[in-house]
């Protein structure tokens, strides 16, 4: 049963008190579980936007969305229900520690065995020894790790990634894609990412390139 967001001859504009942003028109795709796209182009294309619109943020101005979840027709809010999120500035929670963060949204859920859970994520990135470190103890490469297993540990249908090494070296981007598409892999979920990084880019399974409204395969 398709477990999928559709997005049909959408458009989207910005109106403020001095102008209108038209930044699409008529741009349709598909995300699947199972898949790692990419989306790549210019600042200011749109692609963080189009982002929001599928991850259900934000509505688009015209077009339809729409979002399955094992062949049901859901809304927005539960589609971001099941839905993780990675944005270049981490979000990690300040006042709570490496576990805290991880066992979050479990705890939100409900889950009893929230912290166990936390652990085996902690271990699965490297970050055993940091448990009780907070977010401004952790280097940037850290706390992007432990915000890649949050994103996972809920065992999402998709995850959505805004510039995720856009703050990382080089070698610590490296490693964080790696983390992230060993780990879309492994959970079978769909992943989409927003990169100016071509290299990053190229692991994905698909590239999108938005440039000037239009939506088209990349190589
Ligand atoms: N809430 C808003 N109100 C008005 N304009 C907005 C709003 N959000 C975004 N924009 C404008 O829409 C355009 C596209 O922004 P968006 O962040 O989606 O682009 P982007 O391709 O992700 O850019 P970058 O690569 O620089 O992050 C920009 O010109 C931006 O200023």
């Amino acid at each position: 049963m398709k477990t999928t967001i559709e997005l049909e001859n959408i458009s989207h504009e910005f109106t403020t008190d001095r102008e209108c942003i038209r930044l699409f028109e008529d741009l349709s795709m598909t995300i699947r579980t199972g898949q790692t796209q990419a989306i790549v182009g210019p600042s200011g294309a749109g692609k963080s936007s189009l982002l929001s619109i599928a991850a259900g943020l934000e509505a688009p101005t015209g077009g339809t969305v729409r979002f399955f979840l094992d062949g049901t027709n859901v809304d927005a809010r539960t589609l971001r229900a099941n839905s993780g999120f990675i944005f270049q500035q981490f979000h990690l929670m300040p006042e709570l520690d490496a576990i805290g963060n991880l066992a979050l949204p479990l705890r939100l859920k409900g889950a009893r065995d929230a912290f166990d859970q936390a652990a085996d994520w902690l271990a699965k990135v490297g970050l055993s020894d940091r448990a009780r470190h907070r977010p401004h103890q952790l280097s940037g490469g850290e706390q992007q790790r432990i915000a890649v297993a949050r994103a996972f540990i809920s065992n999402p249908s998709f995850i959505f990634a805004d510039e995720p090494t856009g703050n990382l070296d080089a070698r610590t981007s490296e490693s964080i894609a790696s983390l992230m598409f060993d780990c879309a892999r492994e959970t079978g979920c769909g992943l989409v990412i927003v990169t100016h990084s071509r290299r990053l880019a190229a692991q994905a399974d698909t590239r999108l390139h938005l440039e000037a409204g239009k939506l088209e395969m990349a190589a």
